[in-house]
């Protein structure tokens, strides 16, 4: 029977639900420590690789003689070497949509924290001296702005709900829907990042990770003046550098980051002394009830492929046959 390694923490009920799989002759290894020299020599006797976010290399994966189905406890797989397990038809699976309104609802709390200054709010009430920058924080609101969603897929869409619900002007650049035709609704397309860039005055960016940076420091300059950005996609997808130069001339008013370039962020991180930025431990999918759903799903994605019943909608890349579950 399959034996499944699991790296990184999970909740206690993706836990309970491997335990569960135990009696039907599963077997697994549970270590909550996610870096990869800690959990690549136990690959060699997995089958099935439970992963958080760390990297899964080209190496580790030479390592995994009988590995056939990885999965991802989330939706990113930008830390996985896709080529070395397509050569192998080794399946990556990911959670799917469990984790979209948390990652959304985390991505509002930064807009509203950016827009308000929170942290420069907060500062002056913990320090009686500031008391006075009540009348300097130049906080926004939200209702009546022009808000750029990148990314249109699972999460962005929930963005799209709770904005238009603070009377936000939603609109949304999605390539990827070009193909499959936009979806019907509130929230128009950008015809490109150039036309979005001009009319937004606050953008999320809602994409996995390519190899470059969607957004540097050109793409800065073309964002309005006083504009707000929101990253809780991955680090790479902003240019660390340029957006810090951006905040600190005052082009870009405030940011909100859930995720860095470099996990965890070093003490030379750009943003760490920039008050205007309000950062998150790359936590946007980790409440209570996200964490949850994404151990479960995880788990049950191992299972339901060594059942011939893993739903379709789920894989990366398809070696074996899969089901239809999703709508
Ligand atoms: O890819 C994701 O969905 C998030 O980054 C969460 O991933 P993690 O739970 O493995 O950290």
């Amino acid at each position: 029977m399959p034996h499944i390694l699991v790296a990184g923490k999970l909740h206690p009920s993706g836990v309970a639900l491997l335990h569960d799989a135990t009696r039907r002759g599963f077997t697994f290894d549970y270590i909550e420590e996610v870096s990869e020299p800690s959990y690549a020599p136990l690959i060699h006797r997995a089958d099935a690789l439970v992963i958080r976010t760390q990297p899964l290399s080209a190496a580790t994966v030479a390592l995994a003689n009988r590995l056939r189905v990885v999965s991802r406890h989330g939706v990113g797989y930008d830390a996985v070497d896709l080529p070395a397990l397509n050569t192998r038809d080794i399946t990556l699976t990911i959670v799917g949509d469990v984790n979209s309104v948390s990652v959304a609802e985390h991505t509002m709390m930064l807009l509203l924290s950016a827009a308000k200054r929170v942290l420069r709010g907060d500062n002056s009430v913990r320090n009686p001296a500031h008391w006075g920058w009540r009348n300097q924080l130049e906080a926004s609101e939200l209702s009546g702005k022009n808000f750029l969603i990148i990314g249109y897929g699972r999460i962005g869409r929930q963005v799209a709900r709770l904005a238009l619900a603070f009377d936000m002007n939603v609109r949304a650049l999605d390539p990827y829907l070009a193909s499959k035709g936009w979806p019907e609704g509130p929230v128009a397309p950008v015809t490109n990042l150039a036309e979005g860039l001009a009319w937004a005055d606050a953008i999320t960016l809602n994409v996995p990770r390519a190899d470059q940076p969607l957004i540097g420091a050109a793409e800065l300059a073309a964002m309005r003046p006083g504009a707000i950005l929101i990253n809780t996609a991955r680090g790479g997808i902003v240019d660390e550098a340029a957006l810090a130069d951006a905040l600190r001339s005052g082009h870009i008013a405030a940011a909100g980051l859930d995720v860095f370039d470099v996990e965890p962020p070093t003490a030379a991180n750009p943003f760490i002394g920039l008050d205007q930025v309000v950062l998150s431990p790359h936590i946007a999918g980790l409440t209570a009830e996200c964490a949850e759903r994404m151990a479960i799903m995880s788990v049950q994605n191992v299972i339901d492929y060594f059942d011939g019943t893993l739903d379709s909608a789920l894989v990366i890349n398809t070696f074996r046959p899969t089901t239809e579950k999703s709508a």
